[in-house]
């Protein structure tokens, strides 16, 4: 995996550290490939339990590398290809289905500003622990573009449809306080304390009942799209299944032997 993107799996914590800090990590072919295969191997393993998505430098991700982009546009328009945009079906897409789909919980350790794409990725986890000094732009119409990875889903399901539009339409930096004052966010931190705030929830996340947080995250996405009684059947699929796991009758186990459980992950 190139340099762009790093990728550890500890103790069934899988942290993906998006590294071009000198370009405030914007996505250039080779970080987007990267991260796509980065979250598809997480999202493959069956020892990671959890995923951590953070950034090295002053940026989360500022969205699109519009320097290769441009240069992109230019050679499209002399070759006559239209080829540019295809990179929202070849890596955006498949970035955001892997951190989306995948039955276990991803946070977002959000350590700087995260615009376009970038803020795409940040929604797209289950959990946002964010800097205090960090920022979220929508930038998509500020380049004269409209929304993608995933934006024009997470963001009105977040914050509704109003604020929503008011931040796709007027792109500005969003603080910190305020996302969390809307919803945006989770957990702000001060800035020298994100990374290990957000390991920290990562950790707890990657130690906890994995089968029920996979059931969690469908439930949720599911929910989102379907009625009551559609979400009534799947809650009673996936609770079988939750009810099946080692996990849960080490927790019931626990409770009334009032201890602390040691989940497996099963
Ligand atoms: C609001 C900002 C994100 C942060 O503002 P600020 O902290 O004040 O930092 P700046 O001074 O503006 O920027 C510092 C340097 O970084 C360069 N830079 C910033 N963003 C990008 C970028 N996306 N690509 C390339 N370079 C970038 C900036 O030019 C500065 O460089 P110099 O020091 O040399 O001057 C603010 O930076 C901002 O608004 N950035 C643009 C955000 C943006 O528009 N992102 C792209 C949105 S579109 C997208 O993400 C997805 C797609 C998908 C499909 C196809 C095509 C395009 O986009």
């Amino acid at each position: 995996m190139a340099d762009t993107v790093l990728y550890e799996v500890s103790d069934g914590l899988a942290t993906i550290t998006i590294n071009r800090p000198e370009a405030m990590n914007a996505m250039n072919t080779e970080a987007k490939v990267a991260l796509r295969e980065a979250v598809r191997a997480a999202a493959a393993d069956p020892a990671v339990r959890a995923v951590l998505l953070t950034a090295t430098g002053r940026a989360f991700c500022v969205g699109q590398d519009l320097k290769e982009h441009v240069a992109s546009l230019t050679a499209d328009r002399e070759a006559g290809t239209g080829q540019t945009m295809s990179t929202v079906r070849e890596h955006y897409n498949p970035i955001l289905t892997a951190l989306t789909e995948m039955p276990k919980p991803v946070v977002a350790g959000v350590n700087g500003v995260a615009a376009g794409a970038g803020l795409g990725f940040a929604l797209a986890a289950d959990y946002r622990v964010v800097a205090d000094t960090a920022a979220f732009n929508t930038s998509f119409a500020g380049v004269a573009l409209t929304a993608d990875s995933g934006v024009s889903w997470t963001l009105p399901r977040l914050i509704g449809q109003s604020r929503a539009a008011d931040l796709l339409l007027f792109p500005r930096s969003v603080s910190a306080s305020e996302a969390y004052e809307i919803g945006l966010v989770n957990k702000v931190v001060p800035a020298d304390e994100l990374a290990a705030a957000a390991l920290a929830v990562a950790r707890t996340l990657a130690d906890g009942p994995t089968v029920a947080y996979g059931a969690l995250k469908t439930s949720l996405t599911y929910g989102a799209g379907h009625t009551l009684m559609q979400a009534l059947e799947k809650e009673d699929e996936l609770q079988a299944k939750a009810g099946a796991s080692e996990d849960h009758a080490i927790a019931v186990a626990a409770f009334l032997a009032k201890e602390k459980p040691k989940y497996v992950g099963r």
